[in-house]
């Protein structure tokens, strides 16, 4: 699969209330690249994700345009975001225990999902779920499909959510904070998988995380919000190495292993093309 066309918003304004959490503010999301958005708790990354899928509190409002094949998201109606999310919008989040049931087997959570938007049959979904789960490295797939989300790890929880939102063959995937919850031993390893989908999948992936760290090893571009406003754009280099803006200074400074300059994605533990060149089966059996 390749996707063909990405996303891109154009100044977005969202109002909750009487409050404007977004003002006014321009994103494009592009196939084969990730593009970051960081910033602070509370200044937006979360519900610039829900808005592009039609997720926001029943009392918002929004202006402006997120362009999508060729339609502005903002205008459709429920029932033709719904299609769209799952479908054609991948979304992963912070706790993958929060988007997986408890009592169902993981084969039945995969196929579900697939057949609820593709109708496909059951044998069909089933080929699909094990393809799935090979493409985000979850060890043995077949005895994998039979087990409960309790048998499993934080980060193989992950990768099976991760699982889910890509078994639609979706173009944009939109992951909010995706390793934020996990041991920070196997937080590379899903960092490596998502850049490894992206490439091959030629998904748009928007990654929303509030570490500067994270987006140091993983994004193309970085966009930087504050109080509803991107205040610097650019890509990853540009961005850390070089920051234009007081305020992505004071994030960068904030790194954990900051001494006064950032010094690179291998700072970080992760190599300059993405997280480090482990193999994914270590990582994998290491979740
Ligand atoms: N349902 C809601 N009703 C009212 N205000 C909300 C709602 N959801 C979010 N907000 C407000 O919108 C602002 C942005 O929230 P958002 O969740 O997007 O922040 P964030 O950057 O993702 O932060 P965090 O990393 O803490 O999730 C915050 O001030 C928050 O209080």
């Amino acid at each position: 699969m390749s996707a063909e066309e990405g996303l891109a918003i154009r100044n977005l304004t969202v109002r909750i209330g009487e409050r404007k959490i977004l003002h006014g503010i321009d994103l494009d999301l592009i196939p084969g690249q990730i593009a970051g958005l960081a910033g602070e708790s509370g200044s937006g990354k979360s519900i610039t994700g829900l808005a592009m899928l039609g997720l926001l509190p029943k009392n918002a409002r929004t202006d402006g345009e997120i362009h999508f094949r060729e339609r502005n998201l903002l205008t459709l109606t429920e029932g033709e975001l719904g299609k769209i999310r799952g479908l054609q919008v991948g979304m992963v989040f912070q706790d993958p225990t929060a988007s997986l049931h408890p009592m169902l087997t993981i084969e039945r959570q995969l196929t579900d999902h697939l057949r609820a938007h593709t109708g496909v049959s059951k044998r069909v979904a089933r080929d699909r779920a094990l393809e799935a789960l090979r493409k985000v490295q979850v060890p043995q797939p077949e005895t994998a499909l039979k087990k409960y989300p309790h048998q499993f790890s934080g980060g193989q929880l992950q990768r099976i959510a991760i699982a889910i939102a890509i078994i639609c063959e979706p173009s944009i995937l939109i992951a909010d904070e995706p390793t934020t919850a996990l041991d920070v031993t196997v937080q590379a390893g899903v960092l490596r998988l998502l850049r490894q989908l992206c490439d091959e999948l030629g998904l748009a992936v928007l990654l929303i995380t509030h570490d500067l760290g994270v987006m140091s090893s993983l994004a193309d571009r970085i966009s930087v919000l504050r109080q509803g406003e991107i205040v610097e754009e650019g890509t990853r280099y540009d961005v850390l190495r070089d920051p234009q803006h007081e305020y992505t200074r004071a994030l960068i400074d904030a790194l954990p292993s900051h001494e006064g300059a950032w010094h690179g994605p291998e700072s970080h533990g992760l190599n300059s093309h993405g997280p480090d060149a482990q193999t994914g089966e270590k990582e994998a059996s290491d979740d």
